[in-house]
């Protein structure tokens, strides 16, 4: 019997710190961004965001979620700018969502949950790959992006398409020549602070970087994300929901707007 972490009764989040024990760190993701706390910081840049649609190479059902991965070894998907100093690549993007469209965003907005949230990760081309830069304090950098119930969105039906082929764990399939770009709202305003991963090893080595603005998904939608598995095919099927992480402790850290 597989003792993996996941999101069920028996290895979900509140049982993460028995064998992570970053998961009672001090900079510990996601966060509740109380908006009118956030500080407005005229020295944060305008994010620089280049995506070639020819790295994205395969979609994967992790078991925990479904993740697209890009070929990450030369700068041609890259983020700039914003928050970070340098050069940070993009190696993969995922999602988290609920069970009903009341819950499932890991960040909160003043309190409020969204019904999905999509993250980009990018990782410190100082390093030498995404696994050298994992577990440095300025290694990671994640986009998050809030889904919002409303008109359908055919950018994403492009990846939701690809679903019915990465149904239960461990299956994948090639997802050749999608932008990712095409995935982002208009507006690239920001909050900004210094977490982790939200999922285990929650290593403290992310600069979050959550759009102000929001991009749609449809019920129907909604309901393609719900028909994955968090299973094996041959395993009693259990639906891929509710893979998200609870708001932590602020502990003291700041949350920066970008825009005032
Ligand atoms: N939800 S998250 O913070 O992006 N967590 C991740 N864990 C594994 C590698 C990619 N990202
Ligand atoms: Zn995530």
């Amino acid at each position: 019997m597989s003792n993996a972490w996941g999101y069920g009764p028996t290895n979900g989040p509140d049982t993460w710190m028995e064998r992570f024990p970053n998961a009672k760190g001090l900079r510990q993701s996601p966060i509740n961004i109380v908006t009118k706390e956030a500080q407005f910081d005229p020295s944060l840049k305008p994010l620089k965001i280049k995506y070639d649609p020819y790295n994205s190479r395969n979609i994967l059902n992790n078991g925990q979620s479904f993740q697209v991965d890009f070929v990450d070894d030369t700068d041609s998907s890259t983020l700039t700018g914003g928050p970070i100093c340098g050069t940070y690549r993009l190696n993969q993007f995922h999602f988290h969502w609920g069970a009903s469209d009341d819950r499932g965003s890991e960040h909160n907005v003043d309190g409020a949950q969204f019904p999905c949230e999509l993250h980009l990760v990018h990782w410190n081309t100082k390093y030498s790959s995404f696994r050298e830069a994992a577990d440095k304090d300025d290694g990671l950098a994640v986009i998050g992006v809030f889904l919002k119930i409303g008109a359908p969105n055919p950018q994403l039906q492009k990846v939701l398409d690809a679903l019915d082929f990465v149904k239960t764990k461990g299956k994948q399939t090639t997802f050749s020549n999608f932008d990712a770009k095409t995935l982002l709202p208009h507006s690239l305003d920001y909050w900004t602070y210094e977490g982790s991963l939200t999922t285990p090893p929650l290593l403290e080595s992310v600069t979050w970087i959550v759009l102000r603005e929001v991009i749609s998904v449809s019920s129907v939608q909604m309901a393609k994300f719900r028909s994955l598995f968090f299973t094996r095919e041959g395993e009693p099927q259990i639906s891929m929901v509710d893979n998200y992480r609870s708001p932590q402790l602020l502990q003291g850290r700041q949350v920066r707007a970008s825009f005032q």
